[in-house]
């Protein structure tokens, strides 16, 4: 069942050129994609490409600058500001790209008290470090201001408050970038299992290989539109089951590939 969709979804900035006039800077074009329960869906692309402004178009949380067009639907709601208020946490929930979405006032402990409580959820204290505990996070880190993490301590805290409130759907913005491998292992593995039980889960990494290892199907961001759809598994031997050229490009570019550009032997 189709958990997440994004038709025809348009973005663009204004931007003030002199003191009257207003251009109309594009950055998504059409984006189109959907994510179901039970799977994992990957966004990939190069820097710039426009994935977090996706995930960002999603949660309401673009600068007041951006213009949006298109339908994004949720569970079959049309998400817009009357209908965000209520997903926000409890049925979708987002792992910024950055760790300064924290709040720097706040104890680890109490944002992921608040996360809960925004959730509807009654968890005791218990609870809530068992879910740190999935994450390698300990009492120290639940007591911790967000400046006394490191990086990767902090990208797992944005997990933990992200999955607390259990929701349907968790987006989750290059959810391992600064995490040695067996952390970035342990996060990927939990939204795996998530997928596994139902939720839907759009992973968002520059790493086409991230995205092989985790996810059941591929979407392709390029200079701020979708450059192809793919099945996890048409990414094997020379690419012949792979639908786009964007997609066979980045195939055969992949290190066990050769790095081979554009097909070349
Ligand atoms: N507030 C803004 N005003 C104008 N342009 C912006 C704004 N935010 C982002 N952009 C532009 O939109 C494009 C897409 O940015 P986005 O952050 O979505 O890329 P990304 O694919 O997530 O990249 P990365 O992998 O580096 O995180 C970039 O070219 C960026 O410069
Ligand atoms: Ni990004």
């Amino acid at each position: 069942m189709t958990l997440l969709s994004f038709n025809n979804v348009d973005l663009s900035f204004r931007r003030y050129c002199g003191l009257l006039k207003v251009r109309e800077m594009p950055v998504l074009s059409r984006i189109g994609f959907a994510v179901k329960r039970g799977e994992v869906v990957a966004l990939i692309g190069a820097s710039g490409g426009g994935k977090s402004l996706i995930a960002h178009a999603l949660f309401g949380i673009l600068p007041p600058n951006a213009q949006i067009r298109g339908d994004i639907h949720f569970d079959g709601l049309r998400v817009d500001e009357s209908t965000r208020p209520a997903l926000l946490g409890r049925r979708m929930a987002l792992v910024p790209q950055s760790i300064s979405h924290l709040d720097p006032m706040a104890r680890c402990f109490q944002q992921l008290r608040w996360a809960a409580r925004r959730a509807g959820l009654k968890a005791d204290d218990a609870a809530l470090m068992a879910v740190l505990a999935q994450f390698g996070l300990d009492a120290d880190a639940a007591r911790a201001f967000p400046h006394h993490l490191s990086g990767g301590m902090a990208r797992r805290m944005l997990m933990a408050i992200a999955t607390v409130g259990d929701p349907d759907l968790i987006v989750a913005d290059e959810p391992t970038s600064g995490l040695d491998d067996d952390n970035a292992a342990r996060i990927l593995s939990k939204l795996k299992s998530l997928a596994a039980n139902g939720k839907g889960v759009l992973l968002i990494t520059h790493s086409l290989a991230t995205a092989l290892a985790y996810a059941d199907s591929v979407c392709l961001v390029r200079n701020g539109t979708v450059a192809g759809e793919e099945r996890a598994e048409a990414f094997e031997d020379c690419g012949e089951r792979l639908r786009s050229d964007y997609a066979r490009a980045l195939w055969q570019a992949l290190p066990h590939n050769g790095f081979r550009v554009n097909g070349d032997a």
